[in-house]
């Protein structure tokens, strides 16, 4: 674990995920609606209930939903209609890994984003053995990726994800299957990296040292501040909401 392998404050890209007036509509429902919002800073938490849109605007910044409303650029480009450029610029990590894997095994699938960027095979695979160095974990190269626990998964995915160097990196609860340990050596990790990061969760100790978080509710943007402003709210009214029998108050 390279938890110290800062890179240079300096390399870290001008960052800009600019979101204008955004509205989805998924079968009928309005999920995103009127969401604005200018990111540039490099560590953004979205946080919200189940159901609130975290995952449908972490997809609409990465490029992966075309929003109805508005407009997302991400770096001044509209990742969706750029793939090539969505490719180069953002790293997504979903909530599950076993939607991310595809290769048999760990050297193939970490050197496959370096190839797709245009790497010769020998070469991508010298970087993604490089990377697996950097975590400590130069021995998983030839593991089978069915064989690795769900944790491990979640870590290959990030693993995959860094080898690109994206400017952004859209993060699903990646830590969800993780233990105490790995979850917070990886929080270490991404401490360190240059990449603005933008990462959804319901677990309001994962982005406390974040720069700004937005909290989503039945897809509107209610809160969008510093932690020590948003966070007390949002832990207040999930607990107020946690004490109350009457389940009308869950999320649809
Ligand atoms: N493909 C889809 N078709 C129809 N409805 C969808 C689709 N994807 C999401 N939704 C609905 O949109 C709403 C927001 O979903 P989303 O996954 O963005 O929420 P979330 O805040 O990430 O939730 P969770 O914390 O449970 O992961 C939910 O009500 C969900 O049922």
């Amino acid at each position: 674990m390279a938890a110290g392998s800062k890179e240079q404050p300096g390399t870290r890209p001008r960052m800009s995920v600019d979101l204008r007036g955004i509205g989805v509509t998924l079968a009928g429902r309005a999920v995103l609606r009127d969401v604005t919002a200018r990111l540039a800073e490099g560590r953004i938490g979205i946080v919200g209930r189940n159901g609130s849109g975290k995952t449908t605007l972490a997809r609409v910044i990465a490029g992966l939903i075309v929003p109805d409303a508005g407009d997302a650029r991400t770096f001044g480009i509209d990742m969706a209609k750029d793939r090539r450029a969505a490719l180069k610029d953002v790293g997504i990590i979903f909530q599950n890994p076993d939607h991310q894997i595809i290769f048999p095994t760990v050297i193939e699938e970490i050197a496959f984003g370096l190839a797709q960027q245009g790497l010769r095979q020998s070469q991508a695979e010298a970087e993604a053995q490089q990377m697996l160095v950097r975590f400590g974990k130069a021995h998983w190269a030839d593991a089978a990726t069915h064989s690795l626990s769900q944790g491990q998964k979640q870590l290959l995915c990030l693993m995959s994800v860094l080898a690109m160097r994206p400017g952004v990196i859209v993060m699903d609860e990646p830590f969800s299957g993780l233990d105490i340990p790995t979850r917070l050596q990886l929080m270490r990790y991404l401490d360190g990296i240059a990449a603005q990061v933008v990462l959804v969760t319901h677990d309001p100790a994962q982005v406390r040292g974040f720069d700004r978080i937005l909290w989503l509710e039945g897809g509107r943007l209610i809160a969008d501040g510093p932690p020590a402003q948003v966070l007390p709210a949002f832990e207040a009214q999930m607990l107020d909401w946690g004490g109350m029998d009457d389940l009308a108050h869950l999320a649809h």
